[in-house]
């Protein structure tokens, strides 16, 4: 499969699995990770998915150049008809983690800025290196790689295609982790499962009230995360949550 996904624990783990072409994304894999994202999206036992590649080489490295089909219509009716590609189904409120186990290129690199949490390999390299093959970083690249880091730095990648190592995407917030490569699986696996053992409606509140707070003004964005609250204190899980304090016990959230 050039995508594998494995379900435990409440925590969809999805690994890109074309070691040998680093990961890269061709016609199979896109139409893989689209199912896939639906599943994680809706089913209700997945509380939050984990992002990786294959080995220790590559998390991705955007679309298979030599496996890329020529165009059978025009542009138009593509996008008119389908919108963007690949990002649109990484669309949801339960949160992504890219475990990112080394190269994050061109569209690799884009996927990884669509999760919400990022923590990488000490061998992982970083860049949107679109312009040396004659195509623009179109998964949104350069709209939240600027956001994403000082823009400056951005702009360097952007503009020259040149990579940054897993040290200074640490250091310009690209990253919040760098790890040994043998220690990244379980880096990931132990937020994975702190984000799961949390209550699911509040996780995904909270990540909305982010995500969309990004793009009001400050006092919408206040006002918003306030009816949010408001949504989360009538549900079951908050009951069991407050109570399970009392009672020094582990809650047991079932998402109501
Ligand atoms: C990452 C590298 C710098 C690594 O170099 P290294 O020397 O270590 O390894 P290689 O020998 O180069 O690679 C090993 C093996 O893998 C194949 N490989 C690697 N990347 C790709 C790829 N993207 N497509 C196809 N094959 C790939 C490589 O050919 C080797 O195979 P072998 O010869 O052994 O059979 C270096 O690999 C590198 O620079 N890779 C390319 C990175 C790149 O330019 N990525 C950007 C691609 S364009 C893109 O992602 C786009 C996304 C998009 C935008 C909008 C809408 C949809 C998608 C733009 C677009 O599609 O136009």
């Amino acid at each position: 499969m050039p995508v594998m996904l494995e379900i435990s624990n409440h925590v969809a783990y999805v690994t890109l699995n074309r070691p040998e072409a680093m990961n890269s994304l061709d016609p199979e894999s896109t139409a893989d990770l689209t199912e896939i994202w639906a599943r994680v999206r809706t089913d209700p036992d997945i509380r939050v998915a984990v992002l990786t590649g294959a080995g220790e080489k590559a998390f991705c490295t955007g679309t298979d150049m030599k496996k890329a089909p020529p165009p059978t219509e025009c542009m138009a009716a593509t996008y008119l008809r389908d919108g963007q590609p690949i990002l649109p189904h990484m669309k949801m409120w339960k949160p992504i983690i890219a475990a990112i186990n080394g190269y994050a290129v061109g569209g690799g690199l884009e996927m990884a800025l669509a999760c919400d949490l990022r923590i990488a390999s000490s061998n992982a390299k970083f860049g949107l290196t679109e312009v040396k093959v004659a195509s623009l970083a179109g998964l949104n690249g350069t709209q939240v790689l600027p956001r994403a880091m000082p823009q400056a730095v951005a702009m360097k990648m952007l503009l020259t295609g040149e990579m940054i190592s897993a040290d200074e995407a640490l250091r310009y917030g690209l990253v919040s982790d760098v790890v040994e490569p043998s220690g990244l699986a379980d880096l990931a696996k132990s937020y994975a499962e702190k984000i799961a053992s949390a209550a699911p409606l509040s996780v995904q509140a909270a990540k909305q009230a982010a995500v969309l707070g990004q793009d009001m003004p400050l006092e919408h964005g206040i006002l918003f995360s306030h009816l949010l609250w408001g949504v989360l204190r009538d549900t079951e899980d908050r009951k069991e949550g407050f109570k399970a304090f009392g009672e020094r016990r582990a809650p047991e959230f079932r998402g109501a």
